[in-house]
């Protein structure tokens, strides 16, 4: 953590994956990340030009010691992409712990960071959702579910905040999988989509860009799911 902030981007969930890789691409770019971690910094100590915060998103007071970091060394704020996320299986408790990371944080921060998100010239907010939480998904029922409510925020916020606050939605289909995938499991998940390859994070990559930038999109969402939403008609 360091004691000097002027007009960050944060990041949640960071330290990994497709949240390291937006990262270090951010920072490539230029932009002044803020990189929120919950557990291990992991790769994020190393880079230099990236300030980093710890928190676990889904404990209240953890958010607010982030708000109150925010609000006492931030000028205002460029943006936050909401991409911190749990992929569990199905179970009240983790219907719990989901709807804590994908709906009560991004809610929290949302709200709470308001004014210095209207204090910059142009700020952005961006849901990281999913491309199956329109669709349902009926071995992650409570996941679909959560960041369906995730996508939702996006419509408010983007009315709320308009004009000087852009917000958006990317629902990605596949982007990488866990590491302990089965082969079997790839596959059949390879064919779901009319571009049958792992991404990994480029997609997200790519749209986070593209929304940074646009110049008449908001309430809006950028979907990146290799022609996924096809699939009934390839395989009839
Ligand atoms: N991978 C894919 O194929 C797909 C991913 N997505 C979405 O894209 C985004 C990135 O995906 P991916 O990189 O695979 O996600 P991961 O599940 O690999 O990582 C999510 C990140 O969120 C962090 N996180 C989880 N819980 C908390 C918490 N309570 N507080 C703070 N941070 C937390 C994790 O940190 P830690 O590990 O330390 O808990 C991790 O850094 C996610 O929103 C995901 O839902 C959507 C569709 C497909
Ligand atoms: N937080 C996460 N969300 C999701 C992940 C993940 O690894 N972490 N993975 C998926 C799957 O790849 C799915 O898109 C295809 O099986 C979905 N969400």
């Amino acid at each position: 953590m360091t004691d000097s902030l002027s007009v960050p981007l944060i990041v949640t969930g960071a330290n990994k994956r497709v949240g390291l890789a937006l990262t270090k691409a951010l920072s490539r770019q230029g932009y002044e990340v803020l990189a929120v971690y919950r557990e291990q910094p992991g790769e994020l100590a190393e880079l230099e030009q990236v300030q980093t915060f710890q928190a676990d998103l889904s404990c209240p007071e953890d958010r607010e010691r982030l708000i109150d970091y925010l609000l006492t060394h931030a000028l205002s704020i460029r943006g936050i992409i909401h991409n911190a996320s749990r992929w569990l299986d199905d179970s009240l408790e983790h219907l719990r712990l989901m709807y804590q990371v994908h709906l009560e944080a991004p809610y929290h921060l949302n709200q709470a960071l308001t004014p210095l998100l209207l204090k910059a010239p142009r700020a952005d907010i961006i849901h990281i959702s999913d491309d199956s939480a329109l669709r349902g998904s009926r071995n992650h029922i409570a996941y679909t579910a959560t960041k369906a409510g995730l996508s939702n925020l996006t419509l408010s916020f983007a009315e709320k905040l308009a004009p000087s606050v852009r917000v958006n939605t990317i629902a990605p289909g596949l982007l990488l999988f866990k590491e302990d995938s089965t082969v079997t499991y790839q596959q059949a998940t390879l064919k779901k989509a009319l571009l049958p390859y792992e991404p990994g994070a480029e997609p997200i990559i790519e749209a986070v860009l593209y929304l940074l930038a646009s110049s008449y999109t908001t309430g809006s969402t950028v979907t990146v799911n290799g022609g996924r939403h096809l699939r009934h008609a390839r395989n009839a």
